[in-house]
């Protein structure tokens, strides 16, 4: 277990992450970490002319924000962090500090400058370990760093520069670009970690952890403790400074000394019995769910989100469950980091944490608790089938519910009323989360009216008015979801949102010059889709846009894996790449223009139809960003 201890030397303390960006996020979670983020509301306009060097202006940028968050968090929050992690990137050229450009120009004079040349990429990050002297008392401690990444442009034409802007990826990214998406079509070379330029160099960062957390050598008296600590190995093998030292490894109880260079010399011998972390986690993942599942369904999170924090008898009480299994359960949680336990004067009490406040309390603006039900209450009995499924390559409801499914809305969603409010609940919960960045991902202002096809609840087409001022948006759905939308009413309703009932393979479509296909497709057989998009393609004149939003799998298949998985239940549907969704909607006369990674959940395409006897610019995009789509 080489790679994960460091990190998992911080489990059980609370670390935040200062910082809203979901790269640095997916980054540290992916690399185990748990911890909570807590945006900084440090504004960024430290006076760039004071620093001597670049790197000086990111460090003291990463520690105002994670300074301001650690001050913060005890009043507002109520709650101490120990560790809390500030970063900031910045990208200098020609002597310059390119920060998030504020505009469609300033995107382009920061591209402009980037074009042909190498630049650096500076990442500061600054540690901050809180430690409480007594009672309000706390001391803060800040170890700080940066990482410095080289990366050559490309000579960039200005086709490419303005297909790449109006794209809208620049706008939320220092230099104006992210190398991990579009952006990395831009790129000749890159001298150093990839990751520094993503947004968190996790190497530098590791090793920080390594001398941060690395005690001094122990009584043999304490190794004993230690043999079930698999944290030990990593915090000594990542210190820096440590090549040459002595390390120790303990390892299923035996104590092996070598040193680093030893280490690499004999390869894994001492930790090949070790299992891995992600071998591991995957055996514990569907108790992981579960448990998520079974305290969302026993509204543990909402009644700690009326009372703030309460004891184990009290959330017993309150769920009206033994205080033995409660104990088991919030204990569990504790782990997962969905709850915290914390000791208030004399008793101990259980409280959501600050993701939990947000996505996992019922009535929260931003709940997954419609999905989470759905996940439980759906898809997990259909998974138990799993093996029935592979063996016959069908779905698994007859067995798992006892009825057949033919049809898939209508006989497993919409048979009875209980259950369709649930699937439009967990409908509206992701929509509601993710339809912001559906809605912004393309400059849609050429279109005034737009179909929602499938659209559900509205949630998403709220979304879409909201974004786009000048565009109203019909809701098509089947009837029986149609007469159930008031359930999801928002509370400021809008005007431009109205709703039609049809079945979209049987009946006419709305009549609109932008169609709204948001996880519709991967829910169907090729053969479906062609009677759609034929449907689709008759409906649309030359200029009509077409926006299809999907977990797009990558061009090998191979991930993202939440796709792959979601798929091991489908009845007939298939998750599809972005080429993939471009041959099928190509043979209807609809042309691939934008492709978006949003970084959250859902990704969007925008195809345009063509004039059969016009094959050039159509709505503004030049041929030039068709091939840019075709290439992605
Ligand atoms: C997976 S949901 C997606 C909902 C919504 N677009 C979103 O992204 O939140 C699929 C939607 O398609 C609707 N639907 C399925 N078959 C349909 C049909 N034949 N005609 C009209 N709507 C249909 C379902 O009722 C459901 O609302």
């Amino acid at each position: 277990m080489l790679l994960n201890p460091v990190i998992s030397k911080l489990s059980g303390k609370l670390v935040v992450l200062a910082s809203a960006s979901p790269r640095r996020l997916e980054i540290l979670s992916n690399a185990g970490l748990r911890f909570e983020v807590v945006p900084s509301w440090f504004k960024e306009t430290l006076d760039k002319s004071l620093f001597k060097n670049p790197y000086d202006y990111a460090v003291e940028t990463a520690k105002q924000k994670a300074l301001e968050v650690a001050h913060r968090m005890p009043f507002k929050h109520l709650k101490s962090p120990d560790v809390v992690i500030g970063a900031d990137t910045v990208v200098t050229v020609d002597g310059l500090i390119l920060e998030k450009p504020t505009d469609k120009e300033d995107a382009y004079r920061m591209l402009s400058r980037l074009s042909g040349k190498e630049h650096s990429v500076f990442t500061g990050v600054a540690i901050v370990l809180c430690h409480d002297k007594s009672g309000s008392d706390t001391d803060y401690k800040v170890v700080d760093f940066y990482e410095e990444t080289k990366v050559k442009f490309a000579e960039l034409s200005e086709e490419m520069l303005w297909e790449y802007i109006n794209s809208g990826e620049p706008m939320d990214k220092a230099g104006g670009y992210g190398i991990q998406a579009l952006g990395g079509m831009l790129v000749e070379y890159v001298k150093g970690d990839f990751l520094n330029v993503v947004g968190f160099p996790l190497n530098h960062f590791c090793k920080q952890l390594g001398l941060i957390f690395n005690s001094p050598p122990e009584s043999p008296a304490h190794k004993v403790k230690r043999e079930s600590d698999e944290a030990w190995t990593l915090v000594n093998s990542l210190s820096e400074g440590a090549a040459n030292e002595e390390v120790e490894l303990l390892e299923n109880g035996k104590d092996c000394r070598m040193s680093m260079q030893e280490q690499n010399v004999i390869g894994m011998e001492c930790s090949r019995q070790h299992i891995p972390h992600s071998i591991i986690s995957l055996l514990n993942g569907f108790k992981a769910s579960k448990t998520l599942f079974t305290a969302s369904k026993l509204k543990v999170f909402d009644v700690l989100n009326s009372s703030n924090s309460l004891t184990l008898e009290e959330v017993a009480g309150q769920i009206n469950a033994s205080v033995l299994g409660t104990e088991r359960l919030l204990e569990a949680a504790v782990s997962l980091g969905l709850l915290e336990w914390v000791k208030q004067q004399n008793t101990s009490v259980y409280r959501n944490t600050e993701q939990a406040s947000r996505f996992l309390v019922s009535d929260s603006p931003e709940s997954l608790n419609g999905y989470i039900l759905h996940c439980n209450d759906m898809v997990w009995p259909l998974f138990s089938h799993l093996e029935n499924a592979v063996r016959e390559g069908t779905s698994q409801h007859e067995r798992a519910f006892g009825k057949k499914n033919e049809e898939v809305f209508q006989d497993a969603f919409y048979s009875k009323d209980e259950v369709k409010i649930r699937f439009m609940d967990a409908m509206h919960s992701i929509a509601r989360v993710t339809g912001k960045d559906v809605a912004t991902a393309f400059e849609l202002s050429p279109y005034k009216t737009a179909c929602d096809i499938g659209g559900c609840t509205g949630a998403m087409a709220y979304e879409f008015t909201k974004a786009h001022p000048g565009l109203s948006v019909i809701v098509f759905d089947l009837p029986q979801v149609i007469e159930m939308r008031r359930h999801f009413q928002p509370k400021e309703t809008d005007d431009r949102v109205s709703f039609v009932a049809g079945d979209f393979f049987k009946d006419d479509l709305p009549k609109a010059d932008l169609y709204i296909l948001a996880r519709i497709l991967h829910d169907w057989s090729d053969e479906k889709l062609h009677v759609l998009l034929s449907k689709l393609s008759k409906m649309c004149t030359p200029g009509c846009g077409l926006l299809v939003s999907e977990i797009f799998l990558d061009e090998e298949r191979k991930r993202p894996s939440r796709a792959l998985l979601q798929a091991l239940s489908m009845t007939e549907g298939k998750q599809r790449s972005p080429t993939e969704y471009s041959d099928v909607l190509e043979k209807h006369g609809f042309t691939p223009k934008h492709i978006k990674h949003t970084d959250n959940l859902l990704d969007a395409m925008l195809f345009v139809k063509e004039d059969p006897n016009d094959k050039r610019t159509l709505l503004g995009c030049s041929s030039a960003s068709i091939e840019t789509a075709e290439l992605e």
